[in-house]
């Protein structure tokens, strides 16, 4: 049993896409500082959990909070302010590709409304340094590796210190070692910053690199 305060807590959720109702009935708790592997068959429904906690799709049924909201009853008026709480991490990066590195960083910070340059400069460089990037923030995401624009992602996605981070295959479209350096950083995310992670990946070698909690999602 976690002593942290919960961040997600699911009970008997589903979800709907098209015709038909995915996770039918489906209980999650998810503390601070949590790191968990959603694993399971191709088209389970992990992408869609990841989609419904950050308000993309809706849950059809049950209850579902998240981060403090309650999400049966979330108003699209509250969606900045939920989403703010949480970081999120794509298998394709979604980078600006016209902006820097560190433009890409900036734009968050002053969409989430730090006014002050000195405070979204001083920002920038500890979530840079985190993701040890520090000497690469001026490039733009094609003068970077894959794995460093993933990099710079993990760094967007920490700005805002946010309680859960939800990673869609964040390693999916990278090799092996660089998978590991960041799933590493995930780790790191929930270790040093108490964030509640989770992570969807096929990736066995990666799990069994970095052992924590798994969470299958069963095939119909
Ligand atoms: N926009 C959509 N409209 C209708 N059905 C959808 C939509 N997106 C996904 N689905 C269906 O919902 C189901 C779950 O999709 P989801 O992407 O969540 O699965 P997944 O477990 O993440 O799969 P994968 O491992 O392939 O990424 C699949 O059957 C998929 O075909």
């Amino acid at each position: 049993m976690s002593e942290n305060l919960p961040v997600v807590t699911l009970k008997g959720v589903s979800i709907r896409r098209g015709d038909h109702l995915l996770l039918t009935d489906f209980d999650l708790t998810v503390h601070e500082g949590d790191f968990i592997y959603i694993t399971g068959c191709v088209g389970a429904g992990k992408s869609s959990i990841l989609k419904s906690l950050y308000a993309e799709i809706p849950f059809a049924e049950g209850k579902a909070e998240v981060v403090g909201y309650d999400m049966m009853k979330i108003k699209r008026r509250h969606l900045p302010k939920l989403r703010r709480q949480i970081g999120i991490v794509f298998q394709d990066f979604q980078l600006l590709y016209n902006l820097t590195a560190e433009e890409n960083l900036d734009i968050v910070l002053r969409a989430i409304g730090v006014s002050k340059k000195a405070e979204r400069i001083k920002r920038i460089k500890e979530v840079l340094e985190r993701v040890d990037m520090s000497n690469k923030g001026y490039k733009r995401p094609h003068e970077l590796s894959g794995g460093e624009q993933q990099r710079i992602a993990i760094a967007r996605a920490l700005l805002g210190r946010p309680k859960l981070i939800l990673a869609d295959e964040p390693t999916g479209n990278l090799d092996q070692k660089t998978g590991f350096e960041i799933t590493r950083l995930l780790h790191d995310a929930a270790q040093k910053d108490h964030a509640a992670v989770l992570m969807v990946t096929h990736n066995r070698a990666l799990i069994d690199h970095f052992p924590a909690q798994e969470l299958v999602i069963g095939c119909e």
